[in-house]
């Protein structure tokens, strides 16, 4: 099997996300590193294979794509060796594809308001609502996981890679997600049970470490 590139940073959750998807799937991969931080992504010759400068993209011979959740969909349905990672039945593919723009669109999106700001822009605080938001992004993950394992069912799925990234970014940043039982369980066995879970660990941690030094004490 040829290997699929993949632009990555290893900060950035959804770039960690794909990858851990890939790992999954269990696709060579050729990592080439684009520095946020250092405007990589603005150059032109990233701007030439994504226009939308977003960090992760994925290069599967002339074919491109981009979105964490779109290329880990893919990458199972072009190298997966069954469909447990992303079924094919249409009520479980539903929930799947549920979970991933719970990530999408709420979650990563809300764990990114509160590191943002402060790494990015120089805020020393985090306010309550920005807390209130995740907390409750919490609770319902907790009502995903009532009953199932994994966020979608029996076996773990891409949902559970893209939001493992996300809890990885938020738990390294110091959040203690602890008072959410099935959430913090079910982290453990992300931990435990993903593919390349360490390798996202590395990411997250250096991103949680800068947002730690960055932010005034006892705001999180
Ligand atoms: N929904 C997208 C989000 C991608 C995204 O916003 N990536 C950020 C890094 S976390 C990025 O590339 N930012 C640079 C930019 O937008 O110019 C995905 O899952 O891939």
């Amino acid at each position: 099997m040829a290997a699929v590139t993949l632009y990555h940073f290893p900060y950035s959750a959804p770039s960690r996300g794909a990858l851990l998807a890939a790992r999954a799937v269990g696709v060579p991969v050729e990592i080439k590193e684009i520095n946020l931080f250092e405007g990589k992504h603005l150059e032109a010759d990233f701007i030439k294979i994504n226009p939308q400068h977003t960090i992760p993209t994925l290069k599967d011979g002339d074919f491109v794509l981009w979105d964490s959740h779109a290329i880990a969909s893919y990458l199972v349905s072009a190298y997966g060796k069954d469909d447990k990672l992303y079924p094919k039945n249409p009520q479980q593919k539903a929930i799947v594809d549920q979970r991933l723009y719970f990530d999408v669109g709420i979650l990563y999106r809300r764990v990114r308001a509160i590191f943002f700001p402060v790494v990015r822009l120089g805020e020393k605080t985090v306010s309550d609502e920005k807390k209130k938001d995740v907390e409750e992004a919490l609770g319902w993950m907790d009502q995903f996981l009532t009953g199932r394992p994994w966020l979608a069912g029996t076996e773990f799925t891409i949902a559970d890679c893209a939001c493992a990234a996300s809890i990885s970014t938020l738990v390294e940043m110091g959040y203690d997600i602890s008072s959410h039982r099935k959430t913090t369980e079910w982290y453990e066995k992300c931990k435990a049970e993903l593919p390349g879970f360490d390798e996202n660990l590395e990411g997250a941690k250096i991103l949680g470490d800068i947002f730690k030094q960055k932010v005034d004490p006892g705001q999180i």
